[in-house]
């Protein structure tokens, strides 16, 4: 056995072709790239350049038509649907641009789902969700619906969300494309500070010039191939 950590994240060849000719769309093309705890990863490029893409295979939303995705050791790009939905709820949290919360429920409610989701009870996950807010400074907004938070506010709740009950893996797209820069610029701190100090390794796709100053490494993909790092 090695000492050396392994990567969390494993992308090897990885290729994603969309549709047919004359429409066929290589949007990912052979890529590969890794990454671990305490790593911040901003995917840049232009829109249709594959970002999106990339993390829809990370987390198992999607899989490659060649290569391998391997996350935690386990091989992503071989699982079912229920064994990667599975794998979302155990090991790797999404957050999206508009933040997809449910605006039916409170935003302690919103953090417990993928817990309860998971069999918990619901003491347990309440607990841990609080312990959530509280670690990316949203606990007063705990009873608070979406409509009742900001917009900063509410994309904290979907970064507690996702890395609630022991998730280590962040993997966000253009988490900051609704917010003002000093709200984007907080939230950016607050993906390093988890990156540093709370074990996370973070996958981010963003136009946001400001993701630079907080990543750990800036990779720009264009036609769905990594061109620098
Ligand atoms: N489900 C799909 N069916 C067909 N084509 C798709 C699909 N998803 C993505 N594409 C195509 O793949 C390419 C990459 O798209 P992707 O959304 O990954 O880019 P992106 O860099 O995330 O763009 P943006 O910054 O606008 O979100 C684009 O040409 C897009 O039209």
């Amino acid at each position: 056995m090695s000492d050396v950590p392994q990567d969390l994240v494993r992308l090897d060849g990885v290729c994603r072709v969309f549709g047919e000719e004359p429409d066929r769309v290589v949007a990912v093309d052979d890529v590969t790239l890794s990454f671990g705890v305490g790593e911040l990863i901003c995917l840049q490029g232009a829109s249709g350049s594959g970002k999106s893409t990339l993390l829809n295979l990370v987390a198992g939303l999607d899989l490659p038509d060649s290569g391998t995705v391997t996350v935690d050791e386990e091989l992503v790009s071989a699982m079912s649907e229920d064994h990667r939905a599975d794998l979302r709820l155990r090991r790797v949290g999404v957050v999206f641009q508009d933040d997809n919360l449910v605006r039916e429920l409170t935003a302690l409610e919103n953090v417990s789902l993928p817990l309860l989701a998971r069999g918990l009870s619901s003491r347990e996950a309440r607990e841990l969700s609080r312990a959530a807010l509280e670690r990316v400074g949203v606990a007063a907004v705990g009873a608070r619906h979406p409509d009742q938070m900001s917009g900063g506010q509410r994309q904290r709740v979907g970064i507690a969300r996702g890395l609630v009950g022991d998730r280590s893996i962040l993997v966000a797209d253009e988490p900051t494309g609704a917010l003002d820069s000093a709200n984007s610029a907080d939230l950016f701190a607050l993906l390093r500070e988890l990156c540093d100090n709370a074990g996370a390794a973070v996958l981010v796709a963003t136009h946001d010039p400001l993701a630079h100053d907080y990543a750990t490494r800036t990779v720009t993909v264009r036609d769905g191939r990594m061109v620098e790092s």
